[in-house]
């Protein structure tokens, strides 16, 4: 990397000076290191205490969270992780970022640096950040791997981005993918997944649920656009697959504290959609890029025991993009595209 004829006369302590090098850093939400109710503590403190996440006053929530959620919730989600564990030793999220990095790196090439972080526990943002500007890169491309907008992700992942370069003396030029709810990659790799998985299956769904992870409702009121990122994303799903809206209604999941969320809740639809006469169901969760705790228990252990026990007959959830040929296509798609100039 360093070129010897530029360098030749720097002062002592001067930064090597060499050509910049053009990385694309892919960021997902993060993740607890282990199944215990140690790490996952760790984990939901770094997460629940980010105002882009939970924004009530921190006079009143700080006790709340510390006080009661940070003593009670770990053990049952440390469970539930434990339950869908990969056998290499890390989440599910995890897994499949790194395998989403590791792909797209093959697909870019060596003249583009690729690497990957979460936002909340490790790698962390701000570590792979200094690492990729130590290797050489001067030109990083953003990429979170959020598909609708929202303040409670996408923008958070900003504000790691902005306070990791704050401390730096020679920041790296920077760009922000944008959202990539409406991107036609996008809608056909959850197309052909979807129809990928029905073959496998043997029987054909009577309704699919495209299910999202939820928010508060104020958020929408407050100007957040993922409620009609969402939106977009199924109507283009709907029209992609050839489903009507009653064949495949829209709802939102994993839902938290007693505020009001977006609706309608995916475990009530799935349990309505079943006392309704639906026999065969499955749930598709395209706001996820990758297989999680959300998809592989709530969805797959959760969401089939609620539809089986209201007298539903077949469940499937359909897994995300995760590393299939389409999933990595889109990636690159998406990075070429804002690339354009630099790579
Ligand atoms: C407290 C409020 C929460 C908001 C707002 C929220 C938004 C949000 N989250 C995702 C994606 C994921 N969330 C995941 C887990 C998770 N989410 C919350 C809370 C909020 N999320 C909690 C407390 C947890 C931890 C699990 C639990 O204790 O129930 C995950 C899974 C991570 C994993 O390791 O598998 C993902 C992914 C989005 C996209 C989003 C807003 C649009
Ligand atoms: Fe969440
Ligand atoms: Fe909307």
């Amino acid at each position: 990397m360093n070129d010897p004829s530029q360098n030749r006369n720097l002062p002592e302590g001067h930064p090597a000076i060499a050509p910049p090098r053009t990385g694309v850093l892919l960021v997902n939400l993060g993740t607890p290191d282990a199944p215990t109710p140690g790490a996952v503590r760790r984990y939901l403190a770094e997460f629940l205490s980010d105002r882009r996440v939970v924004d009530y006053p921190r006079a009143l929530w700080l006790p709340l969270l510390y006080g009661v959620i940070l003593n009670v919730r770990p053990a049952r989600t440390a469970r539930a992780y434990k339950a869908i564990w990969r056998e290499e030793g890390e989440s599910p999220l995890r897994w499949f970022t790194r395998r989403q990095a590791e792909a797209l790196a093959a697909r870019l090439g060596a003249g583009v640096l690729v690497d990957w972080a979460m936002r909340y526990g490790a790698p962390s943002l701000a570590g792979r950040l200094e690492a990729m500007r130590a290797a050489g890169a001067g030109r990083i491309l953003v990429l979170p791997l959020y598909p609708q907008y929202s303040a409670s992700t996408t923008a958070s992942v900003n504000d790691a981005l902005f306070a990791a370069v704050r401390a730096m003396r020679w920041q790296p030029a920077l760009r922000l993918a944008p959202a990539f709810h409406d991107e036609p990659a996008y809608i056909e790799a959850l197309a052909a997944g979807a129809r990928r998985r029905f073959a496998e299956l043997g029987w054909t769904p009577e309704r699919v649920i495209i299910s999202f992870h939820g928010l508060p409702e104020r958020f929408l009121a407050a100007g957040d656009p993922y409620h009609c990122h969402c939106q977009k994303t199924a109507r283009l799903l709907r029209a992609a697959m050839g489903w009507s809206e009653e064949a495949a209604p829209i709802a939102f999941q994993s839902r938290f504290g007693p505020e009001k969320w977006l609706g309608p809740a995916t475990d009530e639809t799935i349990e309505r959609l079943a006392r309704e006469g639906t026999r065969w169901l499955a749930v598709m969760t395209p706001g996820f890029m990758a297989d999680c705790l959300e998809t592989l228990e709530e969805i797959a252990v959760a969401g089939r025991a609620r539809f089986l026990a209201a007298g539903g007959e077949a469940f499937d959830a359909i897994p995300c993009l995760n590393d299939a040929p389409e999933a990595v296509a889109l990636l690159e798609s998406l990075a070429r595209r804002e690339l354009a100039g630099w790579a």
